[in-house]
């Protein structure tokens, strides 16, 4: 995990000029700016960047900006007071205004250009001059580096307004994908995986563009009218916003012997280095040296990430290179979606297409990281041997992968090992019986396993039945509609599946007892299954209401939401279970925005 623990104690930053005193660029300053950009960051128009890490860029701030939310738990954890969030001068700045701040602020933020591969396939369409070199941020500008709560992070606002990179985009975000970025990074930290963070949201009171949307109650899969949304900024926080895209761009341009691209290549992985990897990875290390440990230790990360989002259900619609974080962690909640019935193909996002499908997550995860290898092999082109170790570390990612999913599976279950046998006629199972994927694993967590007669086998199932989507009038929307299920037949394979279940629960218990170790007490597994298993995640029918509300002003909802999704495996009060912890409601199916969406931004 990336996410550091730092120590939480009161308050220090209670002002712009206390932020300003833990200001550190020392590390943004050794990489090379964009040589042709101006010092102004007055560049805001559509251009080719040919060679520089980033460009030198003022956001444009938006137009009366009002404060929506900040993440208290992530101020604590940064030393920044919470009235900090609706100081004038802070929102100021982080609403895209960096005039007037104090000493040791830069006057400019800066945007990073980066290369795009989808599911492992080079692309230079998205550029606009048919190079590669005018893709990149186009509305995200950062501009803060600072050492707060004993780490480096680099702050960097969403929808900060036009750069280089914008491609005749507005640079803005809207309300409505602020507040799902926003929500969804703070949730995901809370689920434990390694994410970017939230500091604020603040939207605009003047300032709206337009977007395409559903009209209310659409069921079609694209949007059928534009709809003018009021602008806003959330700006995210990470150790770093390099992207495999990042190191792509270097490494395509040094293949191409580009003057200077080999030697930004480098500089750019020692800052990778230096910003994500610096605890596993020493300065001292040759260069093939550390290529090979970055790699090894990005194959690490990668592949936990991966398996802990298939765990808690979470699927990146858009995993293309540019979305996958250097450091290992999530990164651009916009075409994403927590899944309700489990459906290996689920994919939130129209334009996504199936390679980025929920179960298919782990092999898109192999494309990117076969882009981020052959963006390194550059550097060790004059060593065969590394380039060959190289090549040994891209081909076992397949194998890293597949042992983090056996685990990942085996937590959910309870078991300590895998199952090949009793995982895969539970998959068949949740295929022939549309179940929702979140409460079926918490409400087997919350099972007994000791007893293996009938009667409570049969207590079981009808537990169980509440994350089942039949009955209840869900066969009209025929999550299924290619089988005629036999309902007295599945019962009878659930059950029999429930007793395997158990036999290999405690068949793992007879296994510890005769191996002298002390088996795992029914407590401690349903414990560790909790843990693994959330009971509440930010699915897309609760987000929406939450966004709609804020549009009319009212972000009562976002504030519950940030509530209860910021301690999602924690039982909470009976009124929150029966608004949070429910099945998809029926009428959210099929619908468009909420099911599936086709924009994001
Ligand atoms: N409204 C916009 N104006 C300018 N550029 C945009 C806009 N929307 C998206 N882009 C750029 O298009 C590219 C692809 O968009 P994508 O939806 O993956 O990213 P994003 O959600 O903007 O940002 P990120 O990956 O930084 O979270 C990105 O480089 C992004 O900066
Ligand atoms: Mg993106």
């Amino acid at each position: 995990m990336i996410v550091k623990t730092s120590t939480e104690s009161t308050p220090t930053i209670n002002s712009l000029d206390d932020l300003a005193s833990c200001l550190d660029y020392s590390l943004i300053d050794r990489l090379t700016p964009d040589p042709d950009a101006t010092d102004d960051g007055a560049d805001h128009t559509p251009r080719q960047v040919f060679s520089g890490h980033y460009v030198p860029v003022t956001p444009t701030p938006i137009g009366q900006p009002e404060y929506i939310a900040h993440s208290p738990t992530f101020f604590r954890e940064l030393g920044l007071s919470d009235d900090l969030a609706q100081d004038d001068h802070f929102t100021r700045l982080f609403s895209g205004d960096l005039a007037n701040l104090p000493e040791g602020f830069r006057k400019t933020g800066w945007a990073t250009g980066y290369a795009l591969s989808i599911y492992g396939t080079e692309y230079i369409q998205q550029c606009p001059f048919q190079t590669g070199n005018g893709y990149g941020d186009g509305r995200a500008v950062s501009v803060v580096e600072a050492v707060l709560g004993n780490q480096r992070w680099e702050m960097q606002l969403k929808g900060g307004g036009r750069t280089p990179y914008c491609r005749g985009g507005d640079g803005r975000a809207v309300l409505r994908s602020s507040v799902r970025e926003f929500l969804a990074q703070e949730h995901m930290h809370a689920l434990g995986v390694p994410t970017s963070r939230s500091l604020t949201l603040y939207v605009s009171k003047t300032d709206a563009v337009k977007r395409p949307w559903y009209s209310e109650g659409s069921r079609s899969m694209d949007p059928d009218r534009m709809v003018a949304e009021p602008v806003a900024i959330t700006t995210r926080v990470a150790p770093s916003f390099i992207r495999v895209g990042q190191l792509e761009l270097f490494g395509r341009r040094a293949r191409k012997r580009q003057p200077n691209a080999l030697a930004e290549l480098e500089q750019l992985v020692r800052h990778l280095i230096q910003r994500e990897y610096s605890d596993e990875i020493q300065t001292e290390l040759s260069l093939p040296e550390s290529v090979l440990t970055l790699a090894k230790a990005f194959r690490g990360r990668l592949t936990q990430l991966v398996a802990n989002w298939i765990r808690v259900g979470y699927c990146q619609g858009n995993f293309n290179s540019d979305n996958c974080a250097a450091g290992g962690y999530t990164l651009d909640y916009g075409p994403f979606g927590f899944i309700d019935a489990f459906n290996p193909h689920y994919q939130p996002w129209t334009g996504g297409g199936q390679h980025f499908a929920f179960m298919n997550q782990p092999v898109a995860a192999g494309k990117n990281f076969g882009s981020f290898c052959r963006a390194l092999q550059p550097l060790l082109a004059d060593e065969p041997e590394a380039l060959r170790q190289l090549h040994e570390i891209e081909r076992d990612f397949d194998n890293a992968m597949q042992a983090e999913m056996e685990a990942m599976w085996a937590a959910k279950l309870g078991l300590s090992l895998f199952d090949i046998e009793l995982f895969r006629r539970l998959e068949m199972l949740m295929l022939l019986m549309p179940v929702d994927y979140t409460r079926f694993f918490r409400i087997l967590s919350e099972l007994s396993f000791t007893s293996l007669s009938a009667e409570e086998l049969a207590q079981d199932l009808n537990t169980l039945k509440a994350s089942f989507y039949n009955g209840k009038g869900y066969e009209a929307v025929a999550l299924h509609p290619r089988y005629n299920l036999d309902y007295a037949e599945m019962e009878h394979r659930w059950t029999e599946w429930l007793s395997q279940w158990r036999q290999a629960i405690m068949r793992e218990a007879v296994e510890a007892d005769k191996c002298g170790e002390t088996p795992r007490s029914e407590a401690q597994v349903r414990a560790g299954m909790k843990a693994a298993n959330p009971k509440y995640t930010l699915r897309e029918w609760l987000l929406a209401p939450a966004y709609q509300a804020a549009a009319q002003g009212d972000y009562s909802l976002i504030h519950e939401l940030q509530s209860v999704m910021t301690q999602p495996y924690a039982e909470q009060s009976a009124e929150i279970d029966e608004r949070f912890y429910r099945l998809k409601p029926i009428e959210a199916f099929g619908a468009g925005g909420v099911s599936h969406l086709s924009c994001s931004s």
